[in-house]
This record gives C-alpha cells, structure tokens and sequence, in this order.
C-alpha cells in the first residue's frame, strides 16, 4: 500500500545541509497501524509527511497504492491528497468554525454538494462520539476532543490512509486512551491503513501491528509487534521495548 524506496531528504539550513532521513526503505500494508518510533529529530515526521508530499524526497521514491506521487501533475495530487487523511499533535482546527463546520470544510474544498455533506458530516462525528458537539466551537472542547474532531475532519473525503503525527503528545494518559481508542475503531470498521508518529512505547504496544523504529534519519529495526519472540538488537529498540515511557523525558537517560 505504502512504500519507501531507498529514501532520503535533506534540508537546507543556516549551519549547513541537514540529512533528516537517509536510506529508508520500508512497506506498509493494507490495514496496518504502523508505529514510527524514534527520539526528538529521528526522522518519523518527515518520512510521514512524505507519504503525502508534505515532503518531497530528494532521494529514491514514495509509492502510494503502485503510483508514485511524486511523478503527478499538482492537480493530480491535490485529488490523491483527498485519500490522505492527516492528524496532528498541537489538533490544527479552525477555531473560528464550529466542530460542525469544521469537518465540512474539506468536503467543501472536494465539492461535496450540501445534502451529501450534511450526512457524511453527522457519520464522521457519530464514528467518534462527538455528534452532540456538532455546534460547539473548538475552544469549548478538551483536549481529546478537539482530536476526536480532528479525526472525523480527516475521514470526511473517506480516506484509504491515515497519517498520524505524534496524536497523543499534547493530551494526557486517560484522553490518549480515548484517541486511540477512535483510531483502532476506524482502522477495524473501516479498514484505513493508519501510520503513527510517536515518541511513547505505549502507544505503540495498543494500537500497533508494526513498528520502525528510527535513529538519526534511519530506520535501525523493524518488528511485527503479532510475532511472540520480540528480541530487538540495536541499543535503542532494547531501550525501547524496556522502558514503556515517554522518551521526550527520559531521552537523557538513554544518552
Ligand atoms: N523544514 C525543515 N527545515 C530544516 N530542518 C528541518 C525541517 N524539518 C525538519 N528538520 C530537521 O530534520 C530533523 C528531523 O526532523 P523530524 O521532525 O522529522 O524528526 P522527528 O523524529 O519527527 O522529531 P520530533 O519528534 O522532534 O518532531 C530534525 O533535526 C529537524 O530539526
């Protein structure tokens, strides 16, 4: 479904050119929930953003259901991007727009006529329990709630994919439970490929099947979390897997 070929992206900044990821190949399959995981700077969000072109790669390429998006026209694009659902941690909604208006905003730019949008409106915000806040303004609403509505913005064009950049990093452990509860419900219901950036362990051992982990720009270990003998090799993953805690906290811990 998702498929990195040979990656690499590297950014131009004021003390010189930064790699922030080299040489990742990895597939993602249908219906995964894909953990990225790695400390602050690995990497996970701009190999994630690639999968839309947020960023384009300078190296090797990204492959979208066989197609590689980096060959379209920007039209062409724009009309893949709509199969591309994205959450984000700071939620990123209009705070000026009510939850309601909020999830028919990229309904209207895929010009969704009225009568459609009302009813794809109420089935995203019944999918995750918000149909009630429909009129309430994002102020208004906690924090796992503006991601709840977040996600049923993101679902409302039916995406295939789901991209998910670090979507419990903002809210505390109870809420985080309540998000990822939302995501493992559409991943099963609706069958939406999900991949997640995440600093937590945690998140990943309660929604994930997979998970790369990943160390200045590269994809160190891979791990299939159904398979019984987990035995990471590389000093990271080993840190990983036996400290299920936030590494934004403990990062110096493992330095
Ligand atoms: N637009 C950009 N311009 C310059 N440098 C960037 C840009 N985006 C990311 N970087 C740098 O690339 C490296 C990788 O960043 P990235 O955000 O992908 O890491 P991450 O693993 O997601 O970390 P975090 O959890 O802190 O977001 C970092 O050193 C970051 O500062």
């Amino acid at each position: 479904m998702i498929h990195f070929q040979n990656v690499g992206k590297t950014f131009t900044t004021p003390t010189g050119p930064l790699q922030a990821v080299s040489s990742v190949s990895l597939k993602v399959e249908e219906r995964d929930i894909y953990g990225l995981i790695g400390f602050s700077g690995a990497g996970k969000s701009t190999l994630l953003r690639m999968i839309n072109l947020l960023e384009r790669p300078d190296e090797g390429s990204v492959l979208v259901n066989g197609e590689d998006l980096t060959q379209l026209s920007l039209r062409e694009l724009r009309k893949r991007r709509l199969s591309i659902g994205m959450i984000f941690q700071h939620f990123n909604l209009l705070n000026n727009l009510n939850v309601y208006d909020n999830v028919s905003f990229p309904l209207e730019i895929a010009k969704v006529p009225t009568e459609q949008r009302k009813q794809r409106i109420e089935e995203c915000l019944e999918m995750v329990g918000l149909l009630d806040k429909a009129k309430t303004y994002p102020a208004k609403l906690s924090g796992g709630q503006k991601q709840r509505v977040a996600i049923a913005r993101a679902l409302a064009n039916k995406p295939k994919i789901l991209l998910c950049d670090e979507p419990t990093s903002s809210v505390d452990p109870q809420t985080t439970g309540s998000i990822l509860a939302s995501l493992k419900e559409i991943n099963e219901k609706l069958g939406i490929t999900i991949v997640i950036v995440t600093h937590e362990m945690n998140v990943v051992k309660a929604i994930c099947n997979k998970v790369a982990v990943m160390e200045h720009g590269r994809v160190v270990e891979k791990f299939n979390l159904r398979e019984s003998n987990i035995a990471p090799k590389s000093p990271i993953a080993q840190y990983l897997f036996k400290n299920e805690i936030s590494l934004e906290t403990r990062e110096a811990a493992y330095a």
